[in-house]
């Protein structure tokens, strides 16, 4: 079967699980897939589980009909790109060699040129050439996020797993990444799943949401269908009412928490 499905995963930590029997409808090829729900429920675990950090304990990870568990490192690597919620360290590299080492350490075959055009290409869709020649450690928090995120999109992996891309960046920078993220993987076939906190932001840019709660899946579907005041005052305990912008988008309005 084409796409990203998960069938009764259980992944966790030692003897613990966090995620159990957790199933994800077929993701189609050319989608971004928004993660959310609250603290703790187990949205980062999921994303290491996917992205082969750790054993997962049951259940199966299919890519385009492939059992992603059972790849080697390097297959998995050049597969699957994966973005941790941790910011790139402050290096004394410039942005274009941290982007350049990314590049070389999974896509070998590329000839220099068609290395460069790679990164300048990363580099440009994310909007962030001019940082190209600032050295890592010279960079703002969000920059270097963005370098990160452009580590992982010049790999052009079929599944990118982005884990809080947006959190250090600013209102105008969370919109433009998670767009250039959305077009990179419409343009390309490939899937993208970010966790992100931002609800309005994941109804906004996403193509469908998945709720986690738990270690379980609450809802799936399109952002319309999923992001209900039902399902935020399950998952976050919040009383909350969706309303539509100028734009005729739905916006998430919190009135309180619930007790
Ligand atoms: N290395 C670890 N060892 C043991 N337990 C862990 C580890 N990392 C996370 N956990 C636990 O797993 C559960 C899920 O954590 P996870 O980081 O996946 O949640 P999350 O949904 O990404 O949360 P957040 O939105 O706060 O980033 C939490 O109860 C957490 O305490």
């Amino acid at each position: 079967m084409g796409g990203l499905v998960l069938h009764g995963v259980t992944a966790g930590y030692r003897n613990r699980k966090v995620i159990e029997g957790f199933d994800l409808p077929p993701v189609p090829p050319g989608t971004l897939l928004g993660l959310i729900g609250p603290n703790a429920a187990g949205k980062s675990t999921l994303l290491r589980a996917v992205a082969g950090l750790g054993k997962i304990q049951a259940g199966s990870i299919t890519l385009d009909g492939t059992e992603l568990p059972a790849l080697t490192p390097a297959r998995r690597a050049a597969l699957v790109g994966y973005l941790p919620q941790t910011l790139p360290t402050p290096s004394p590299l410039v942005a274009y060699e941290a982007v350049l080492s990314a590049c070389r350490a999974v896509r070998g075959d590329l000839s220099p040129a068609q290395a460069e055009s790679a990164i300048a290409h990363a580099f440009e869709r994310l909007g962030i050439s001019a940082l190209a020649l600032r050295r890592m450690s010279e960079l703002s928090g969000g920059q270097r996020q963005m370098v990160g995120l452009a580590q992982v999109m010049v790999r052009d992996p079929r599944l990118l797993l982005l884990d809080e891309p947006t959190s250090a960046l600013d209102l105008r920078w969370q919109l433009s990444v998670v767009e250039a993220v959305r077009n990179a993987v419409r343009a390309s076939g490939a899937i993208g799943i970010i966790a992100i906190h931002d609800i309005n932001l994941a109804i906004r840019a996403c193509d469908q949401v998945a709720v986690l709660s738990r270690g379980r899946l609450l809802a799936a579907g399109s952002p319309g269908d999923v992001v209900t005041p039902g399902v935020l005052a399950e998952s976050f305990g919040v009383e909350a009412r969706v309303e539509a912008c100028s734009q005729g988008v739905p916006v998430v309005l919190v009135d309180r928490a619930l007790v």
